[in-house]
């Protein structure tokens, strides 16, 4: 089999295996004069070298044998009572060749804007891709479908692939995995697929090849270049491959991990329309299950607010989500899993962006870093100009999509409400990450200063590449030990101030070589910092 095809198309039902066999017999037999489509079918298909005796076959034909008698008023002989005449024929009656259709870029369709035809050939004036069956053998097995009958191609806006139904006609019968699939792109998002043509059977499966890069690179070329999508630089979202082990929640089915935290474990998803999101499955248990709810409740409060005030889609937002025991949890089932789903998808968050170094050796952020970072506040701007605080900002939670990449607040599930004017109160250990919690979110009364806390750590990281303090514990929570960690929070805190304060003079020359505030010297006061100025480092990125 060619080891640079991406997907297979392996005949399941005993008519489509003989339907194979037939087409490579005809195709081969015409070898030397037949037209270059026929020759570039047959190229697509790739066939064992022996024939292999298959009993299925040989049942099908001997009913089609005892069919014909019957039609003919001949006298039939039962399936169960053989003679052994037939017996002796049994393995001729069997004969076939076995093998698969082959999808590849390097046997490209006939017409790539239509993709790879599937359906009855050869024929002299259209283009069949893949070859399913002769007109020959649509006649003596009463193959109906319209021809071509279905099609292969990629979406030009993710390079997902899809399969379309040729006809708008009811009889036209195409399903994958039993959905019926119309004049509408269906997204072949599963390792493997049941495809079914009429009474034709086919199993598709992605092959091990599309799984390298080298699969990908090479997709994105072709449908740049065949099929004038967008350039590969400029897609959103590049559909990934479908993993082996598939996993589905409703309509959707799970891709990779995009991540994990306290509460669940986060998974790239796909619809067969080709829609991506990112699904969030927790666990809900007799001991969770007030929270698990109440940040459903605060995702959909989000997602309502975001709906009326976030034209830019800089805040995450729950599309659906999906009980697997019913929205009540009941204390008979010891857990059930609930799938919260989230969009949009950012194939990337601020994590990726910590560590990579403006290009030229100068230190400091790169540009894109920096735009991204700017984004990022915006997104923050709109979440505190309709009273809500975000409560857990850091590198991970911030993700990003698009060119140029636009900045998604993500985690959303833990903001939190405030009143004009207003603070809340602490409620140490519920909310929040070490690291980037603002020390008054488990002190005192806070309010949305915190998240500007929380970004000027991020901007830190951006800038410099490492995080100005390290704790496994909050400095800033009762306890012995905690408070223990203080004065050496002050002097990580301090030395950070320092380096910013001294790279200043650079960032007044050229905002790309740092991005320094002048009125940014954070101190430390009576065990509660000042973060005032913090915020103003961050409004000052905001002007810039
Ligand atoms: N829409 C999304 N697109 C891409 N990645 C996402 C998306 N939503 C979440 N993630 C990734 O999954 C991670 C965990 O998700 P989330 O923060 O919602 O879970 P959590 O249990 O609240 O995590 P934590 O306890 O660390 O805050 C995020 O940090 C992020 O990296």
């Amino acid at each position: 089999m060619s080891d640079r095809a991406f997907a297979s198309l392996i005949p399941a039902n005993a008519l489509a295996r003989l339907a194979f066999s037939d087409v490579y017999d005809v195709l081969t037999r015409r070898q030397s004069n037949q037209a270059d489509d026929a020759q570039a079918a047959l190229g697509r298909m790739f066939v064992e070298p022996e024939q292999t005796c298959d009993d299925e076959i040989v049942r099908l034909r001997r009913e089609m044998e005892r069919t014909k008698y019957d039609t003919d008023g001949e006298a039939s002989e039962t399936l169960t009572e053989p003679d052994t005449d037939t017996e002796k024929q049994l393995p001729g009656l069997g004969m076939v060749w076995v093998g698969c259709y082959l999808l590849g870029l390097q046997s490209p369709p006939a017409v790539p804007e239509r993709g790879w035809a599937a359906g009855k050939g050869p024929l002299e004036n259209m283009p069949i891709d893949l070859l399913l069956y002769t007109r020959s053998f649509a006649k003596s097995h009463d193959i109906s479908l319209r021809n071509p009958h279905a099609r292969f191609n990629f979406f030009v806006e993710s390079n997902g692939l899809f399969i379309i139904g040729c006809s708008r006609s009811p009889s036209a019968q195409l399903t994958v995995n039993g959905d019926a699939v119309t004049r509408l792109p269906y997204h072949l998002n599963q390792h493997s697929m049941k495809i079914q043509l009429g009474k034709l059977e086919y199993h598709f499966q992605w092959t091990e090849f599309a799984a390298k890069d080298d699969f990908t690179v090479a997709r994105r070329r072709y449908v740049a270049r065949a099929l004038g999508g967008p350039p590969a630089a400029s897609i959103d979202v590049e559909m990934p491959t479908p993993l082996p082990n598939k996993r589905t929640m409703g309509r959707w089915t799970l891709g990779d991990a995009l991540g994990a935290g306290g509460h669940g474990r986060v998974f790239f998803a796909s619809d067969p329309s080709g829609n991506v999101a990112a699904i969030k499955v927790v666990e809900r248990t007799s001991r969770n299950c007030h929270s698990v709810d109440k940040e459903i409740q605060t995702l959909q409060e989000v997602t309502n607010f975001a709906q009326r005030s976030d034209d830019g889609e800089r805040v995450l937002r729950m599309a659906e989500v999906m009980y697997s025991n019913g929205e009540e949890f009941s204390s008979k089932t010891a857990f059930d899993n609930v799938a919260i789903v989230l969009k949009p998808m950012t194939p990337q968050t601020f994590g990726d962006l910590v560590g990579t170094r403006s290009k030229g050796g100068s230190n400091g952020m790169t540009i894109e870093a920096a735009t991204a970072f700017r984004a990022a506040l915006l997104g923050v701007k709109v979440m505190h100009d309709g009273r809500w605080l975000h409560r857990d900002l850091k590198p991970t939670n911030i993700g990003l999509i698009g060119k140029p990449l636009r900045s998604v607040l993500l985690d959303v599930g833990t903001s939190k409400h405030i009143q004009a004017g207003g603070s809340l109160r602490p409620e140490p250990g519920t909310v929040g990450t070490v690291g980037y919690l603002a020390p008054e979110l488990e002190l005192g009364d806070y309010d949305h200063s915190i998240d500007i806390w929380s970004m000027s750590i991020i901007l830190f990281e951006l800038t410099y590449n490492y995080h100005p303090w390290k704790y496994a514990i909050n400095p800033w929570r009762d306890g012995k030990t905690n408070e223990a960690l203080r004065p050496s929070f002050r002097k990580n805190y301090q030395n950070a101030m320092d380096k910013m304060v001294g790279d200043y003079r650079n960032a007044r020359v050229s905002p790309a070589k740092g991005y320094i505030h002048r009125e940014c010297s954070m101190s430390a006061s009576r065990g509660r910092l000042a973060n005032q100025n913090s915020s103003q480092l961050a409004v000052s990125l905001l002007r810039w």
